[in-house]
């Protein structure tokens, strides 16, 4: 997978460089580009915003500059498929699991990193006339600008590329994966030593018994998403897992 990142705060992506995206990206796994939007400015000040038409506190990142970087970014040759840009914004729909899952397969991502009020309207739909493009939102909060949601979006995409995690079966465990953790938080995990300030390992986990194991890795999943993620539960009982899984 390539992956572009189009800021004014290329350093903001340092962390990529570390851990299993280091790695993945040092192997040829990965291929992530960091782009300085202020490169497509041509004055003294390198000038990527403005004020907002209607007025309004706060500024607007000009048109022209991201106009002119998606063109050279996410170009493509005559018979290349256009890469899919995403937009973090708090007014996108939600980044979840599936959204994850989904990019995942995607060839190539750029993510444009919106600072201030946002990006001018225009380029998110000058940029539809050539390629897919989402708004997706890490939460209801707002931040400084896309940077910290780019870091979380690259990090749960990519961490679901075949080779980056040590183990390929994890993903398939954690909490909201597809399959059997759909709509599930995991419940707790332990390792040595047996016995901490006498808190004792569950001896279930102690057993041996792999099946005793799984029943209880997913009751304990349970407990945990109707504690923490009633609306999750809530789901659950809809689609009629919650009766059947509670039974198991
Ligand atoms: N919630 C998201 S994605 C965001 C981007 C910028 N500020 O908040």
């Amino acid at each position: 997978m390539r992956i572009d990142i189009i800021t004014i705060f290329p350093e903001y992506f340092a962390p990529l460089e570390l851990s299993l995206i280091g790695k993945a990206r040092a192997s040829g796994l990965l291929d992530i580009r960091l782009h300085d939007l202020r490169s497509w400015t041509h004055d003294r000040h390198n000038t990527v915003d403005d004020t907002p038409f209607g007025g309004g506190p706060g500024m607007v990142m000009k048109p022209e500059p991201w106009g002119a970087a998606l063109d050279d970014v996410a170009g493509r040759g005559p018979d290349e498929r256009p890469p899919r840009l995403v937009l973090p914004t708090p007014s996108g729909r939600p980044f979840t699991q599936a959204a994850a899952d989904r990019l995942a397969g995607e060839p190539r991502l750029v993510f444009a990193c919106g600072r201030y009020e946002g990006i001018d309207s225009r380029v998110a739909a000058d940029a539809a006339l050539r390629m897919p493009v989402e708004e997706l939102s890490v939460g209801d909060y707002v931040l400084n600008g896309g940077e910290s949601a780019v870091l979380v979006m690259v990090e749960a995409v990519t961490r679901l590329l075949p080779g980056v995690l040590g183990n390929a079966d994890s993903a398939a465990q954690d909490s909201f994966a597809p399959g059997a953790m759909h709509n599930l938080v995991e419940g707790p995990v332990y390792t040595k030593p047996r016995v901490w300030r006498d808190q004792e390992v569950p001896p279930v986990l102690l057993s041996g018994d792999h099946g005793a194991v799984d029943r209880w890795r997913r009751d304990e999943a349970l407990r945990k998403t109707v504690r923490t993620r009633p609306d999750l539960a809530e789901r659950l009982a809809a689609e009629g897992d919650l009766d059947r899984r509670d039974r198991e």
